[in-house]
This record gives C-alpha cells, sequence and structure tokens, in this order.
C-alpha cells in the first residue's frame, strides 16, 4: 500500500545553463508543494503503513534546508530545475526513509516531476 505526506516549500531559483533570453534564468521563486510517497505493508495491529509524523520528521532537516531559500545556493543544487531538486530530496531522504518510493515536486500548478529513485532516471 502507498500513502504520501504533502510539504509547501517557499524558495527563490534561477536556472543558470537555460538558453540566452530564457525567463528561467532570471531570479523568481515559487511556492514548490513536494509529495513525498511511502510504500509498504500494512501493519495489521496499527492499520497503517508507517505514521505520517515520521514521515513528517525525517522530511524536516530537508525543509529546512530548503524552505524559503534561494536553491542555487544549496550544496547540491547549483541548477535547482524541478527533476535536480527531486532527485537531490531522493537522495538526502531514502537513507532515513527506506520505504520511500517517489517524490513528486509541483514547480507551479502546471508543471511537475516525479521520480521514483534511480531506476527512474
Ligand atoms: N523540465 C523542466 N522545465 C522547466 C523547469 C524545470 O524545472 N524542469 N523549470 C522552469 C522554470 O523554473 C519555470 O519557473 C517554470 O516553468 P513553466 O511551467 O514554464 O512556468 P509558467 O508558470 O510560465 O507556466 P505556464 O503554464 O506556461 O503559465 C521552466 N521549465
Ligand atoms: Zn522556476
Amino acid at each position: 500500500m502507498e500513502i504520501s505526506k504533502t510539504f509547501h516549500i517557499e524558495a527563490a531559483h534561477r536556472l543558470p545553463n537555460v538558453p540566452e533570453g530564457h525567463k528561467c534564468a532570471r531570479l523568481h521563486g515559487h511556492s514548490f508543494r513536494v509529495e513525498v510517497h511511502v510504500r509498504g505493508p500494512l501493519d495489521p495491529q496499527l492499520g497503517w503503513v508507517m505514521d505520517f509524523a515520521d514521515i513528517k520528521s525525517a522530511f524536516a532537516p530537508l525543509f529546512e534546508q530548503l524552505d524559503h531559500r534561494y536553491l542555487n545556493e544549496v550544496p547540491g543544487l547549483d541548477n535547482p530545475t524541478s527533476e535536480n531538486l527531486a532527485r537531490w530530496i531522493w537522495e538526502r531522504l531514502q537513507p532515513r526513509l527506506p520505504l520511500l518510493a517517489r517524490i513528486v515536486v509541483q514547480e507551479t500548478c502546471t508543471s511537475t516531476c516525479s521520480y521514483g529513485g534511480p531506476a527512474d532516471a
């Protein structure tokens, strides 16, 4: 069974490698929506895959590094596209959350990246 927890991150970025004149080369901000998906067996006694609060605790150090930040200054995020942000989150979260199944980064209402780990690269 799969569950997910959603986080809202306010952050600024610019994309340094886009072609000249691309609007995303300019500094701008987003209200990022990040979904952390966890997949595993249902515990018959507790009636859950894992406590939503434990997903929140695992994500908290990453939230602190991302929220209200200029993402380009975060180590490992010099080109903070949705794709790179999803992978950055996965690499740091998976060791603490072995049941991690997917990271979804929604940059705008209409633009989303969904990443299921290295096999999904
Ligand atoms: N594959 C990707 N393409 C783009 C990314 C990205 O991370 N991955 N990022 C951007 C920019 O950050 C931009 O801020 C968001 O792009 P876009 O969806 O084009 O934004 P709009 O709000 O202008 O979208 P509309 O739906 O056209 O209004 C660009 N591309
Ligand atoms: Zn952007």
